[in-house]
């Protein structure tokens, strides 16, 4: 459940007057969500989504965040578009906490996506990696191979309590991509956490991207792979050929993949499946017990690296060249 900071009636009319955005009729908490505190508000103009920026996200990096939303949406893509609040910021503040109302979009997310949507998403992902250029902001990745020591020293010290010889096997994995993550491919604005709860569909069309709060800059490709290990594989762990196939043709309908960067999917997709692997087990390990939140499980990630290091070639998810 993802209501950390609570917020009352009488603070939340005062926030609300610093916009344009009508009266408020009702609101209530969302419980999806494990990083910040959503409210939806009914209001007398439109539904709107009340944002409370809490802990992990750093309040400097939200100026890159929210403009990044307006850059995409001016360009046609459908995700949430922040609300200007009277004096043109997008940034305002409740019960102590940065806080922002974005556009709320239709739609909701599938708990069992087809490869149609893998297809549909793939195309998305590529919209919004044209969409994303020009964007005038930069932030780093800070989840990448520096953040990914970082968390891992961490947590290190304590990883064989969740299954024997990972504390081994992890440090090895960390000194190969080290040593062999690709350098020179096409950068951009990536999205980063294109998970199928971050995509919503009205029936079976694609309707808009949201949360894109570990948005940065990085390797294109890189957002791809970590749609391929979000959405292609079944829940008994199994690769699914048949939707990374159409995720890959989808994404390649809108933006066509380079050789070097189909050369590149196969550690890509190790990185990408150990950086979710990564934060998940720092959680695992840091989350006191009787927290509201849900524990993601780091093994579905362990899982899936296993499967990509015995990948040889960008075939094997269904690429055909
Ligand atoms: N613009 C929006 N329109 C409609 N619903 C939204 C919008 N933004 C968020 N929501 C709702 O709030 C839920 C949580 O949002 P979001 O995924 O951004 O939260 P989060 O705490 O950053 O979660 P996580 O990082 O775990 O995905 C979504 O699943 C969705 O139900
Ligand atoms: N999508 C992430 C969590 C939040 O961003 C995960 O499943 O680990």
């Amino acid at each position: 459940m993802a209501v950390y900071t609570d917020i009352n009636e009488i603070d939340l009319k005062a926030f609300l007057a610093q916009y344009d955005a009508g009266e408020l009729l009702s609101y209530k908490g969302i419980a999806e969500g494990v990083e910040n505190s959503n409210f939806l508000l009914h209001t007398s103009n439109a539904p709107l989504i009340l944002t409370l920026y809490e802990k992990r996200v750093e309040k400097s990096d939200l100026p890159f965040f929210l403009g990044l939303m307006h850059h995409l949406s001016e360009r046609g893509l459908n995700c949430p578009l922040p609300l200007p609040r009277k004096d043109g910021e997008l940034l305002g503040e409740l019960s102590g906490r940065p806080a922002a109302l974005i556009s709320f979009l239709e739609g909701m997310w599938l708990r069992k996506p087809e490869a149609q949507h893998c297809r549909e998403v793939g195309a998305a992902l590529a919209r919004m990696h044209i969409a994303g250029e020009g964007f005038e902001l930069t932030r780093p990745n800070a989840l990448s191979l520096e953040g990914w020591q970082m968390l891992w020293a961490k947590s290190e010290a304590r990883a064989d309590e969740v299954e024997e010889g990972l504390e081994a096997e992890i440090g090895a994995e960390l000194d190969v991509l080290a040593t062999h993550w690709p350098k020179d491919l096409p950068a951009g604005v990536i999205h980063a956490d294109l998970f199928p709860d971050n995509v919503f569909f009205l029936g079976d069309s694609l309707s808009g991207l949201i949360d894109f709060y570990f948005a940065c800059n990085d390797i294109l490709v890189y957002d791809l792979s970590i749609c391929l290990n979000s959405w292609c594989f079944e829940k008994d762990g199994a690769y699914n050929i048949t939707k990374g196939k159409a995720m890959i043709e989808g994404y390649q309908s809108v933006r066509p993949l380079s050789a070097a960067e189909i050369e590149a999917l196969p550690i890509l997709c190790r990185g990408s499946a150990l950086r979710f692997f990564i934060t998940r087990l720092y959680d695992w390990l840091t989350t006191p017990a009787g927290a509201l939140v849900v524990k993601k499980d780091p093994l579905e990630y362990l899982k899936k690296l296993r499967f990509h290091r015995a990948v040889t070639n960008a075939s094997e998810y269904g690429l055909i060249a």
